[in-house]
């Protein structure tokens, strides 16, 4: 019974080249013309769930060789920058101070907003003369406390450069400023007949610049790669103000080091992006999405591995959330409706699929999809039959981390292990954290990323006692990565042993004192700040 309705529910219908619905991040700071707003109002019950600090920050002391800032350096950035784009205004602080979980949050008496290269050099060359800390800002949508203030640093937000600079068809290179929003460079792109190598969940508020320097992956990484593959080429302002060109738009280039890459996903603490260059592919004529409903996690494995051989090239998303995880969306969510008939699965995948020859598409995923049915690893399944229902599966799936964040209190931990043995790691949280957790598992399937979050009423020390170091080490022990996506920012700065030797951390060190000598950029983020000390 259950594969015959199924199976009839499986008819496809491609809804092709129409660009899926998107749910952006609920972040002030997207507004597409004004770079930074927020109303008063809006602030208090916000402000009011600022409730914890991770156990990192309060082990760190603000380094006394920075300058604190005064009315000269105020006066000095209104000379470079213009009155309006040195903000001092409390309720544009309180946002940009704040981190969008709501976890982290500095003290910066002040947020600079630069338009072009020149602005951001001449703005850091002062700063570094008068070693005045600053974190770089684009969005502000980062989950680890990379995108904020520790203390008071100087927030440089560079949303104002938001210039698409080129665009060749031919190459399908685009050229654009680091402050753009992914989601207007996906517009852009669509009305071209292209799209980004990236999606992710906040990209109605994120800014390329911050996916270059956090070296985001997202939904599309298991087909086009990571952003070191298709990110061509780089400007970056270093510490001192110089400009670094590497701006190329070329495929092949091997002069040298290619220094663009220590800017990718290196959280700012090297330079600031302030243009990239990325390689888009074409916009292919038709998408499918399948919601899946698998019986136990071997199932969901199974499925990977199949629908890597019998979907080959036309695989582009395959994504995994486990039933707490929807339990969440539905139950945190409005208008999120589970599209399978209510049962009980453990598992629940999306196979996204994009090509340009919609019949073929539409059969190779269906008997892949009826295939797997018969060998059991599917349990129930629909197939999106237009482009809404195409984006309801989608916000079930983007929508678990804002569900997490409304459930209450929320532990994050972004890894990369191998898929044979991740949802071990679930489970055994499961078993230590018993009824005072809710332990959900979801992620990127397709490229071995698990999204292990904890969620309670609050935070708790005991709690968090009992989930690191043991997470970190289990990871580890693995040989997994224990920032797979989001980055170390703050809240992992000084876990970074458990997933690099001593040796390798020591270049980084080396490699950030010779950048940034005096240590200005992004302090107190992704390297333990024990080991870049500064006289
Ligand atoms: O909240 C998380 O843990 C993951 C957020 C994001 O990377 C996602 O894949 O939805
Ligand atoms: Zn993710």
């Amino acid at each position: 019974m259950q594969k015959w309705r199924a199976t009839r529910r499986l008819l496809l219908n491609s809804y092709s080249s129409k660009s899926r619905f998107d749910h952006p991040r609920s972040n002030p700071i997207s507004d597409h013309s004004t770079t930074i707003s927020r109303s008063s109002s809006g602030f208090e019950s916000w402000t009011s769930r600022i409730h914890y600090r991770h156990l990192a920050t309060a082990t760190i002391q603000r380094n006394p060789a920075f300058s604190t800032l005064n009315s000269d350096d105020i006066n000095h950035f209104k000379g470079i920058l213009g009155d309006k784009n040195v903000i001092e205004d409390e309720d544009t602080l309180l946002f940009a101070n704040t981190d969008w979980m709501r976890k982290y949050k500095g003290s910066s008496k002040l947020l600079l907003q630069p338009r072009t290269t020149q602005e951001v050099s001449e703005v850091l060359k002062y700063c570094n003369s008068r070693r005045l800390a600053v974190v770089p800002q684009g969005g502000n949508t980062g989950l680890v406390g990379g995108s904020v203030p520790v203390f008071d640093e100087v927030i440089i937000n560079v949303g104002s450069m938001k210039q698409v600079i080129s665009f060749d068809k031919v190459s399908g290179v685009l050229v654009c400023e680091a402050g753009c929003i992914l989601e207007n460079l996906v517009c852009f792109l669509d009305n071209q007949g292209f799209i980004m190598p990236l999606d992710l969940g906040a990209k109605g508020s994120c800014q390329i610049g911050g996916n270059v320097s956090t070296n985001a992956g997202g939904l599309r990484l298991v087909r086009y790669g990571s952003l070191h593959g298709t990110v061509l080429g780089i400007e970056a302002v270093l510490a001192n103000g110089d400009v670094l060109d590497m701006l190329g738009t070329l495929r092949k280039d091997n002069t040298g080091y290619d220094l663009k890459h220590l800017f990718i996903g290196s959280e700012g603490s090297l330079g600031i992006v302030t243009k990239v260059s990325i390689l888009t592919p074409p916009k292919l004529s038709s998408v499918n999405l399948a919601f899946l409903a698998c019986k136990d996690y071997s199932s969901c494995q199974k499925l990977l591995f199949e629908a890597k051989r019998r979907l080959g090239e036309i695989l582009s998303a395959f994504e995994f959330l486990d039933n707490e995880s929807l339990n969440l969306a539905l139950n945190h969510l409005e208008g999120v409706r589970n599209p399978l008939p209510p049962a009980m699965h453990n598992f629940y995948v999306l196979i996204e699929t994009t090509g340009s020859d919609e019949s073929y598409d539409k059969e190779k995923l269906e008997a892949f999809l009826l295939r797997s049915m018969e060998d059991g690893l599917i349990s129930d399944g629909v197939i999106a039959q237009d482009i809404n229902q195409a984006s309801s599966f989608w916000r079930i799936r983007e929508g678990v981390p804002e569900a997490l964040m409304k459930a209450g209190a929320v532990y994050k931990y972004d890894l990369s292990l191998p898929v044979e043995t991740m949802y071990n790691l679930v489970e055994e949280m499961r078993t230590i954290l018993g009824n005072s957790a809710k332990v959900i598992g979801y992620g990127h399937l397709g490229d071995g990323n698990l999204h292990l979050n904890i969620s309670t009423p609050q935070y708790d020390d005991v709690i968090l006692a009992q989930i690191e170091p043991f997470v970190y080490e289990w990871t580890s022990k693995q040989r997994g990565s224990i920032s797979a996506e989001h980055g170390l920012g703050l809240m992992k700065a000084n876990k970074i042993f458990y997933s690099k030797s001593h040796e390798t951390v020591q270049l980084m060190a080396s490699i950030k004192k010779l950048m940034d000598p005096n240590g200005i950029l992004n302090p107190y983020k992704v390297l333990p700040y024990s080991i870049v000390s500064y006289s």
